[in-house]
């Protein structure tokens, strides 16, 4: 698989992408033709009610799941003409993935989450230089049980962003957080966003976020009922939720 990336190209162009999840009488129509194009470098933020796809759309682009029908190209490449073996590449080198509960080894230093990645990646940042990122260069030897749940996330975060992702994918980010903690989360994703160039893109049910994204991209029904551009951004600390 090339991994050469045409800047001039989107992050991300699907066309007419389905997904239908069982059959017969359980059949679930969880995507009904999505058509989105997502600029490399922006801060995308996924709005719409449980249950519109969101999650099923960011699974497709993350190469963790496959649609039924359409096409997903990741700038030159198409991800829907990938082998298992392919898909399985793309995800190593090009994308990093948080989700609402941080999915930390217990028994694992936060210096040890990250280095469990770092050590299986190509040119990856130093386990360290990830945690500093994050704001948690004091907290390298601390086990999961002695942080909070933000101090968690940002660990989680920077071993999602040590093997220098071109894309990350954040499913509810800060779902379990309150909103102080919550900005802290968001202001890291926006820093990843802006110092590193990383495409990141967030599912939130805080629909105050979407004043911190480049595009708003809004689903009902498994579809897309409105993409929004923002022309003014706010930064993580000024949203309220
Ligand atoms: N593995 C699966 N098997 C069957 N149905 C599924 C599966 N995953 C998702 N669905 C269904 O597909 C639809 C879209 O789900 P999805 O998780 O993408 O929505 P969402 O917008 O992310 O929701 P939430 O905000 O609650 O996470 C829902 O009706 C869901 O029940």
């Amino acid at each position: 698989m090339p991994h050469l990336i045409d800047k001039t190209l989107p992050a991300f162009r699907t066309q007419g992408v389905t997904k239908v999840y069982g059959t017969g009488a359980s059949t679930v129509h969880a995507l009904r033709g999505v058509d989105v194009e997502i600029p490399a470098g922006e801060l995308v933020v996924l709005l719409g009610a449980s249950g519109s796809g969101k999650s099923t759309l960011l699974n497709i682009l993350g190469g963790l799941d496959r649609a039924t029908d359409g096409v997903v190209h990741f700038f030159a490449d198409d991800l829907t003409a990938m082998s298992d073996r392919e898909l399985t590449l793309y995800r190593r080198h090009h994308v990093g993935f948080v989700f609402q509960f941080y999915n930390l080894m217990p028994s694992l230093t936060a210096y040890e989450n990250v280095e469990l990645v770092t050590e299986i990646a190509d040119n990856p940042l130093e386990p360290a230089e990830a945690l500093a990122l994050v704001g948690l260069e004091q907290r390298l030897d601390h086990f999961p049980a002695q942080m909070s749940g933000g101090e968690q996330q940002r660990v989680a975060i920077a071993r999602a962003i040590a093997k220098r992702p071109t894309i990350l994918f954040c499913d509810e980010p800060t779902g379990a957080l309150d909103s102080h903690t919550g900005r802290a989360v968001l202001r890291v994703l926006q820093d990843v966003n802006r110092e590193l160039g990383t495409t990141v893109l967030i599912i939130t049910h805080a629909a105050a976020t979407a004043k911190m994204a480049d595009r708003v991209i809004d689903f009902a029904d498994g579809g897309i009922r409105e993409v929004v551009v923002n022309t003014t951004k706010l930064s993580a600390e000024d949203i309220q939720w």
